[in-house]
């Protein structure tokens, strides 16, 4: 017995009946198309059977002849006969068919003789033809006699047809769903069958739209910046030059973030050509000599270095040109801008960094905005997303001072966790943009993966983005049921 009889007839054991797909599914088989090496087609026929009284009759005898055996040679008081089972039914049978008369004036009452010596029970005989299922030479009207006396009833029975499909064979094998190095390595691949593509598969068809939890987690924030009056950003822009990213947010040309180790490179275009000159010059020289109360990094600026193309690392690089953009009205207005999207980082791949992830940034704009602004903005942004415990830490950005990465307590882990990073923007970046004197700005910037991970409990990002998406969490997130908070 092959394996897949075996667990065929293991699988009926337990249960009574299959739907060949289903059966496929339980036996974990490639394609139903191999247990259909047989086809089973359904019919249904009419088969006539015996009644309970026929059934009866069958083996005693019809219920007149029952009375004509009741009756003996010299006759038999007709209240006597009363006890034969049927008796109505039989005497009357019994007399139209000539079998038996009465003698109404006997002696002693009404007295039953037999007319005849001796009977064929018809009825009986029919019933065994029929028993047998031999219908050749019962007639039409007897039948019908038959079925009028309810002795026999139709019933209908369900069968199945059963024949050798396209595909029969004795020998049921396996097809190979993938090609393995192993096979490559041992050359087995030669032989083996591989199982075709089925491009009419449908999928699994989902009850409702979904988001992909990043998507879910952004309209999440972006709800809330939206709450608090902060307009979006424009982020179309995956490919920045150098000096957005970096020299007007006065990040030195030597910084090491600048090399191709940190930094994708385009290398066509490789650069960038329009640049506002006049603000261009200030860039340089806030770099080279410094100016607003600054010495600068006193080194001598290159034009070429700006120029380079390079997909944006932070989106930062919108922030500094909302605010030149901002700078070029006048008289000064205050802002809150935010923007959500993508940035690329020459990382090695880990189980917690891609070469792309996504950024939550916000900037307010205004006179005189402190440190303890940006604090208590920070406690206001992050209670809002059920994130109560924060803690700053001082740090180091080229375009912040002071700098602060804020940590989160996360309760699951019990453990400080980081969750952003944030400062006071430099003068050396606003005041070349035309900001008079006295504006300053508070910003900060965040990952949407890192809060993602932390909601979702994914602690592989290969689980979240790229081809090993694990679906379920994504059908978990119907659109309609967008939650206000992240936690
Ligand atoms: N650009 C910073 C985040 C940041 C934004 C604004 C101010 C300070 C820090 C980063 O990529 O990590």
């Amino acid at each position: 017995m092959s394996d897949l009889t075996e667990l065929v007839l293991q699988y009926f054991d337990k249960s009574d009946e299959a739907d060949t797909l289903q059966l496929a599914e339980a036996l974990k088989e490639d394609h139903p198309k191999k247990l259909l090496v047989i086809n089973a087609e359904q019919r249904v026929t009419k088969r006539l059977e015996l009644t309970d009284e026929g059934k009866d009759i069958l083996t005693n005898g019809s219920h007149e002849a029952q009375i004509f055996n009741a009756v003996p040679k010299n006759g038999i008081p007709q209240d006597q006969l009363m006890s034969v089972p049927n008796s109505n039914i039989g005497f009357s049978k019994a007399m139209q068919a000539g079998w038996i008369t009465i003698d109404k004036a006997a002696e002693g009452g009404p007295k039953v003789l037999r007319k005849v010596e001796s009977i064929k029970d018809e009825v009986q005989i029919i019933l065994e033809k029929i028993h047998k299922q031999d219908l050749s030479d019962v007639t039409e009207t007897q039948m019908s006699e038959i079925k009028r006396r309810k002795l026999v009833a139709e019933v209908k029975v369900t069968s199945y047809l059963v024949s050798k499909g396209p595909d029969f064979t004795l020998k049921v094998e396996r097809y190979e769903n993938e090609l393995t190095p192993e096979m490559i390595a041992s050359g087995s691949w030669k032989t083996r069958e591989f199982k075709q593509y089925n491009f009419d598969a449908l999928g699994v068809m989902p009850p409702s739209g979904h988001l992909h939890p990043l998507l879910k987690v952004r309209s999440e924030f972006r709800q809330i910046f939206l709450e608090l009056g902060f307009s979006e950003m424009a982020t179309n822009k995956f490919v920045e030059n150098s000096f957005w990213n970096f020299d007007t947010l006065f990040q030195p040309q030597q910084h090491p973030a600048r090399d191709a180790h940190d930094t994708f490179f385009l290398s066509d275009p490789a650069t960038a050509s329009k640049f506002p000159m006049e603000y261009l010059e200030k860039v340089k020289d806030v770099h080279e000599k410094g100016g607003y109360g600054s010495q600068g990094y006193r080194y001598e600026w290159k034009l070429e270095e700006a120029k380079k193309n390079i997909l944006r690392t932070h989106t930062t690089a919108n922030t500094a040109r909302t605010l030149y953009a901002l700078a070029m009205q006048t008289p000064f207005k205050p802002g809150k801008f935010f923007s959500i999207d993508r940035v690329f980082r020459n990382e090695s791949l880990d189980a917690t960094h891609l070469a792309e992830f996504h950024q939550i940034e916000g900037v307010v704009i205004d006179f005189g905005l402190t440190l303890g602004d940006l604090m208590g903005f920070m406690n206001e942004f992050f209670k809002k997303l059920g994130i109560q415990k924060l803690r700053f830490k001082p740090a180091y950005n080229p375009y912040t001072e002071p700098s602060m990465e804020v940590f989160s307590y996360h309760e699951g882990l019990h453990k400080w966790v980081e969750i952003g990073n944030s400062g006071v923007f430099r003068p050396e970046l606003l005041r070349p943009m035309g900001f008079p004197e006295g504006v300053t700005a508070i910003a900060w910037g965040l990952s949407v993966e890192r809060p993602t991970m932390i909601k979702y409990k994914i602690d592989n990002i290969r689980d979240l983005i790229g081809p090993k998406v694990d679906l379920q969490m994504v059908y978990h997130n119907p659109l309609c049921r967008l939650e206000k908070s992240v936690s």
